[in-house]
C-alpha cells in the first residue's frame, strides 16, 4: 500500500484538480459527496500526519487565526488605473493615436474584455505557489490579503503544469455573482447582521475581513485579466497569448473576452455585451480594449499613471436595481 506521504499526495492532487474543473472551468468531474468524501480522508490522515500538510492542500484554505491588522505591501509593477472613452467618437480618436504613434496604417489587434466591477487584486506565485494576495491600494501599495484570497476556491493555491515559473504575479478582478450576492443578503438578514448595497460593497467587505474564516463563507470569484511579473520563462508576445497561458497555469480567465482586429470590431464588441449586460451573472461597467501586441504595448508605454495602450469604454450608469 503507498506510504501516508504518498497517499496525502494522492488525495491533494486529485481534489485540487476537482476543484479546478468546479471552479474555474464550471465542468464539475464528480458529485459534491465524492469530493466531500476524500476531502475527509485527506483531512484525517493529515491529522494523523501533521508533518505531511503542505500549503497547497485544499483543507489549509481557511485560516483558524484572525489578523491583528493588514500588512502593507508595496507593488513590484503598480497597479496602474485606466483612461476612459464615453462614445463611440472617443473610441476611434484612442485608436487612431494609438496608431499613429506606432506609425502603423492599416487597422490592429485589440483584446476586448468585459470591465468587470469588483475588486482589483494581486496574485504572487513562487515556484507555483501562492505566496501573496494584495489589494490595490493606491496603485503602489495595498494591504496584505493572502489568507483572505486562499479561501476563494476559483484561486488555485498551486499553479498546474510541470513546470510552474519561478515567479509570477496575476492581477484579476474579485466579484461577487448577483445570485451570490443575494444568496448573502438573505443569510445576513436571517442572522439580523448588516445587508450589503451592492456585490461590489459585499466583495469589497468580504475581502477586508481580518478573519479569514468569514470571508471563506462569502461566495467571491477571481477574473484574471493580466501578467504584471514572470520569472523563469519567456513572456508571450501577445495578450490574447498570456491570457491562454493564465488559463493554462489554472487561472479562470472571463469566457467573454475577445480578439478584435480594428476599431469596428471594437465597437460590434461593446454594444453586444452592453445589449446582453443584464444577461451577466456579474455588475460590469464597461469594456476594456488593450493593444494585444506587447512590444507596441511597450513603445506605447503610459501617460502619467494610465496607459497609452489600453482605455475603458464604459456604459451609461446602471439605474439601481431593486432585488
Ligand atoms: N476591471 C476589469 O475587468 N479589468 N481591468 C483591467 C485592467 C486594468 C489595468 C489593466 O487592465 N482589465 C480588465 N478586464
Amino acid at each position: 500500500t503507498p506510504s501516508p506521504a504518498e497517499q496525502i499526495k494522492q488525495l491533494r492532487d486529485q481534489l485540487n484538480d476537482w476543484s479546478y474543473r468546479y471552479y474555474v472551468l464550471d465542468d464539475p468531474a464528480v458529485p459534491d459527496p465524492e469530493y466531500d468524501r476524500l476531502f475527509r480522508q485527506l483531512q484525517a490522515l493529515e491529522s494523523e500526519h501533521p508533518d505531511l500538510i503542505s500549503p497547497d492542500s485544499p483543507t489549509q484554505r481557511v485560516g483558524d487565526v484572525p489578523l491583528e491588522g493588514f500588512n502593507e505591501v508595496r507593488h513590484a509593477v503598480p497597479m496602474l488605473s485606466l483612461g476612459n472613452a464615453f462614445n463611440d467618437e472617443e473610441l476611434r480618436d484612442f485608436d487612431q493615436r494609438v496608431r499613429e504613434r506606432l506609425d502603423v496604417s492599416g487597422s490592429i489587434d485589440y483584446v476586448a474584455e468585459p470591465k468587470l466591477d469588483g475588486l482589483a487584486v494581486s496574485l504572487v506565485y513562487e515556484n507555483g505557489e501562492l505566496v501573496r494576495g494584495a489589494t490595490r491600494g493606491d496603485g503602489e501599495t495595498g494591504e496584505d490579503i493572502t489568507a483572505n484570497v486562499r479561501t476563494i476556491k476559483s484561486i488555485p493555491l498551486r499553479l498546474r503544469g510541470d513546470e510552474p515559473p519561478a515567479l509570477m504575479e496575476v492581477r484579476g478582478e474579485v466579484v461577487m455573482t448577483h445570485r451570490g450576492f443575494a444568496d448573502l443578503n438573505r443569510r445576513q438578514q436571517e442572522a439580523e447582521q448588516k445587508t450589503f448595497a451592492n456585490p461590489r460593497n459585499a466583495a469589497a467587505g468580504s475581502l477586508r475581513q481580518l478573519d479569514s474564516r468569514i470571508t471563506a463563507q462569502r461566495p467571491l470569484e477571481f477574473y484574471a485579466y493580466s501578467l504584471a511579473q514572470l520569472e523563469g520563462e519567456n513572456w508571450p508576445d501577445r495578450h490574447s497569448a498570456i491570457l491562454e497561458r493564465l488559463r493554462q497555469w489554472g487561472l479562470r480567465v472571463n469566457p467573454e473576452v475577445k480578439l478584435c482586429d480594428g476599431v469596428d470590431a471594437l465597437l460590434a464588441f461593446y454594444h453586444d455585451i452592453l445589449a446582453r449586460r443584464d444577461q451577466l451573472d456579474y455588475d460590469i461597467d464597461g469594456v476594456v480594449y488593450k493593444v494585444d501586441r506587447l512590444d507596441w504595448q511597450r513603445d506605447l508605454g503610459f501617460v502619467s499613471r494610465a496607459p497609452r495602450w489600453a482605455i475603458a469604454h464604459k456604459f451609461p450608469a446602471q439605474e439601481e436595481i431593486t432585488v
